[in-house]
């Protein structure tokens, strides 16, 4: 059975049960906890919600955006098809429009149009995280200094949301791979699923080109979150837990030709990797807000 389900249930339970309900910038109150930690490890199951179903496809995409492509242009998410990035993407004129009210959330310099701003990719590529983190990996595995920030101070004024998962720090224990996150803010029904799996491949991916068993993350959040509207849909999902367990954890299929970061599929296809017998309850649908 899903041990990432359990883990997750759990926390889902811990923020209705112990959350406080607070304000907060989007206008959308949100129930929260200051933090919570958990370990996965990836030797043993693939992260996927079977509770839910997660859309592995768009998950893999986001990461390959940030990490691989090193791109912060919505665009390029849109032409595969992914539009979880569409409510902060920067308009021609450098506005970021409200969807509710159409009015101007902040300005930016138009050279920043259609992407969302100095975060994500855009730091990724300008402080060449993912070359020196290769190289570490691959030229000097003791190394005792591999923390991978995307947040960066002086970026934050151009960024329309400075990045919510942002820090990595990985080790070399016995030819494994391990990984510590951490994520400052995160919209457990909506962010968390994505974000879990989507750091599963990376760490998959990354041990592969550099010679790796993948090990474990460590996962820690600092404020722990279900916005309000969520908390129907949050419930059907505990309910669906606490009746039926949760499902065995599908594989996941990588490539093993692939021996270099750069060069997996990141098309609409993603021909590299395959979740195999992945079963789960079904969708539910969460208000994203913005
Ligand atoms: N409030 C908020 N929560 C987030 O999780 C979040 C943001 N904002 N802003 C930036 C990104 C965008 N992220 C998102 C946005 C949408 C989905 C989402 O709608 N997921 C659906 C399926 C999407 C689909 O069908 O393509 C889901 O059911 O998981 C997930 C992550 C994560 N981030
Ligand atoms: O990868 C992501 C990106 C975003 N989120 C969530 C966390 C918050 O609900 C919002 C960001 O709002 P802030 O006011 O900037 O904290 O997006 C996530 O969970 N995972």
């Amino acid at each position: 059975m899903s041990k990432w389900d359990d883990t997750y249930i759990q926390l889902c339970k811990d923020i209705l049960a112990q959350g406080v309900e607070v304000e907060n910038r989007t206008g959308i109150n949100s129930i929260k906890l200051p933090s919570y930690h958990f370990q996965i490890d990836v030797s043993k199951e693939f992260p996927i919600l079977t509770t839910k179903q997660l859309f592995i496809r768009q998950a893999a995409l986001e990461m390959l955006w940030i990490y691989q492509q090193q791109s912060n242009d919505v665009r390029w998410l849109q032409d595969r098809n992914v539009h979880i990035w569409d409510k902060w993407e920067i308009d021609e004129n450098g506005d970021w429009i409200s969807e509710e009210t159409g009015e101007v959330l902040k300005h930016f310099d138009p050279k920043y149009a259609h992407t969302i701003g100095t975060a994500y990719g855009y730091i990724v590529k300008k402080y060449k995280l993912i070359d020196r983190l290769l190289d570490s990996l691959k030229n000097d595995p003791e190394d005792r200094r591999r923390v991978v920030s995307l947040w960066q101070d002086a970026e934050l004024d151009n960024a329309v949301l400075p990045s919510c998962v942002w820090s990595t720090e990985w080790d070399v224990t016995n030819g494994t791979l391990n990984l510590l996150v951490h994520q400052r803010s995160c919209d457990v029904p909506l962010g968390l699923p994505f974000n879990v799996t989507q750091y599963a491949l990376l760490l998959k991916m990354i041990a592969q080109v550099c010679g790796y068993q993948a090990g474990t993350i460590d996962w820690s959040i600092k404020d722990a979150h279900i916005y309000v509207n969520q908390v129907d849909g949050i419930r059907e999902q505990i309910k669906r837990y606490d009746e039926n367990g949760s499902l065995p954890a599908p594989i996941l299929w990588l490539n093993p030709d692939i021996k270099d970061f750069y060069a997996f599929d990141s098309s609409l296809e993603c021909k590299d990797f395959k979740l195999e017998n992945y079963s789960h309850m079904g969708k539910i649908a969460f208000p994203l807000t913005q």
